[in-house]
């Protein structure tokens, strides 16, 4: 039997005992066709797939709850974990199962994790065609073989349709993201933004591996041609998917990442690129992916006659996506796995035009940054709002990071040292001013910045010590102009340079308080100091 009609499996293990029809494992063309035949979406020119989420373009981090109970009650950081209780989660997952009751489900039986040593069998149950191509290419796929004596460890069930009610769920709105640990689910309501669920995956490995010592990454990883891994680790828009679709370099995966005694290994198949505003010269791999068969564009605007795409129209989405598998990127691992990483690079998109466009990091720093997790947003469009907004998402990550962030940083720590890896800051945001004055970090400097990092040439190169942060700045690399190296210098006026750099300072040590008692005295050391703003400036 064709694999992409594997049949015969039902979900009577759930307790859904009356599905309507199931679609398992059906392969993209099965699914395209029937994209196409529900108008679940459009045909781009090129064979691309248009789809739209309606209300929800983007993550809804507020509305995810993990069930607290005895397996989670001491493993979960209650802190910045929003909990469920047991009983509503029964109810909810009762009203989920009436739910599909008679209703066309597909089904996908997938790999999160390329290293087999490491990987989790997970079942993907879906109401849409669409997410279940979606998660085809953005997950790994079984071999037949494997595929025949396939069981799922973890299911996530994904209904859009669903809407969940606050009274009866303890939910916050109609939207539910709720992970079960104990009962190996995940049940996703309210929202059709694919993201949920492989960022469902990414949450149920982040709480799994570390019981293996396995430290899980939010992070994107290349590799060079001798061998030299990089990490790039960042919060969503910080260029974790641009970065690492390198032409020099072979791309292992964009977003979620494993790093074991084996080396590094991704969690997915494929990857989910940002469309808007795409530039075709600065970033060629991802630009032509829109235009190749069966990628999944979410949010993008089309003409409907002429079924032209139009990347820089944001009507329907400031997060326009794109999820493709990782062989549409031309140097792409096809075995998703790689060695010790010899470079760490933490990409803050920072707003407020602060930070360097390249800085060295002792070990202590980096834990430091690893825990702060900072990036910021741009000042908002609303009238009268005119400073950005800082975001400290611990371990780059936190709507994703089930487990204290002292665990994940000591298991980080460990193979830093073990491994000699060296750590880098890179800011993707803006020079020659906070947002709304300066403008975004030229993506080739980043790129010519990140090689000399990546080659070891910048190694060579001469430093300067940061008076607020500490961390080693280059003061002349090969290739880069020299002015945008010193953000101070890139300011029109450095004195508000100094007072916008103790801010941001001020506002990291206001969100460290909470790790204080998690680290080791030389980490709290390598805390910012805000009042040598001031000093440097007299
Ligand atoms: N210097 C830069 N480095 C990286 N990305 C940049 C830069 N300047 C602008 N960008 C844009 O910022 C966005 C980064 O998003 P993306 O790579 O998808 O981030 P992530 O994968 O971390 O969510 C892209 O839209 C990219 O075009
Ligand atoms: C898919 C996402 O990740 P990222 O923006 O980090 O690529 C997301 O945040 O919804
Ligand atoms: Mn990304």
């Amino acid at each position: 039997m064709p694999e992409a009609m594997m049949t015969g499996r039902d979900l009577s293990d759930l307790g859904v005992t009356n599905p309507g029809k199931l679609n398992v494992n059906w392969n993209e063309p099965a699914l395209y066709e029937e994209i196409v035949r529900r108008g679940e979406g459009q045909v781009a020119r090129g064979g691309a797939l248009v789809v739209k989420t309606g209300q929800h373009t983007g993550r809804s981090a507020r509305d995810k709850f993990t069930v607290r109970d005895a397996e989670t009650e001491e493993s979960v950081w209650w802190d910045f974990n929003a909990s469920m209780t047991p009983d509503h989660f029964d109810t909810l997952w009762a009203d989920f199962r009436a739910h599909m009751e008679g209703r066309e489900l597909f089904v996908q039986e997938l790999f999160g994790g390329a290293d087999e040593d490491h990987r989790l069998p997970v079942r993907i149950v879906n109401e849409l065609a669409w997410h279940s191509l979606f998660i085809r290419h953005l997950l790994r796929r079984p071999h037949m073989d494997e595929l025949a004596k396939f069981e799922a460890e973890f299911t996530i069930v994904n209904l859009p349709s669903f809407k969940a009610d606050p009274e009866r769920h303890g939910t916050r709105s109609e939207t539910v993201i709720a992970v079960n640990f104990a009962r190996r689910l995940v049940l996703i309501g309210g929202t059709s933004y694919a993201g949920e669920t492989k960022k469902s995956v990414f949450t149920i490995l982040n709480y799994l591996l570390p019981q293996k010592k396995i430290m899980p990454m939010h992070c994107s990883v290349n590799v060079g041609e001798d061998g030299d891994a990089a990490v790039f680790f960042g919060l969503s828009g910080t260029g974790k998917t641009t970065l690492s679709a390198d032409p020099r370099r072979v791309l292992v995966g964009d977003d979620e990442h494993g790093w074991s005694q084996n080396g590094l290994f991704n969690f997915e198949g494929g990857c989910y690129a940002k469309m808007i505003r795409l530039d075709p010269k600065a970033e060629p791999a991802i630009h032509a992916t829109t235009q190749m068969w069966g990628t999944v564009l979410e949010n993008v605007v089309m003409d409907p006659v002429t079924r032209e795409l139009d990347l820089d129209d944001a009507s329907l989405a400031e997060n326009s996506r794109g999820a493709y598998p990782l062989h549409y990127i031309p140097n792409a691992s096809a075995k998703g796995t790689c060695g010790h990483p010899r470079n760490v690079i933490m990409l803050t998109c920072d707003a407020f035009g602060v930070m360097p466009p390249i800085a060295k990091l002792t070990p202590a720093q980096a834990m430091y940054h690893f825990l702060s997790g900072y990036t910021a947003k741009v000042a908002g469009t609303e009238k009268g709002v005119t400073e950005p907004s800082a975001t400290f998402s611990t371990c780059f990550g936190a709507p994703f990071m089930p487990r204290h962030p002292a665990e994940y940083g000591a298991l980080l720590r460990e193979l830093i040292a073990e491994h000699g890896v060296d750590c880098w800051l890179v800011n993707t945001g803006w020079t020659g001013g906070a947002s709304g004055v300066g403008q975004r970090m030229p993506i080739k400097a980043t790129r010519a910045l990140l090689n000399a990092a990546l080659d070891g040439s910048l190694a060579g190169a001469s430093f300067r010590e940061d008076p607020v942060f500490g961390f080693m700045v280059p003061t002349a690399v090969e290739g880069v102009d020299e002015k945008i190296l010193n953000p101070r210098d890139t300011w029109s006026d450095p004195e508000a340079y100094d007072a916008q750099a103790e801010k941001l300072a001020d506002m990291f040590v206001a969100n460290f308080e909470k790790f204080e008692a998690h680290v080791q005295p030389y980490v709290r050391a390598a805390a910012p100091k805000p009042h040598q703003a001031k000093t440097a400036a007299e």
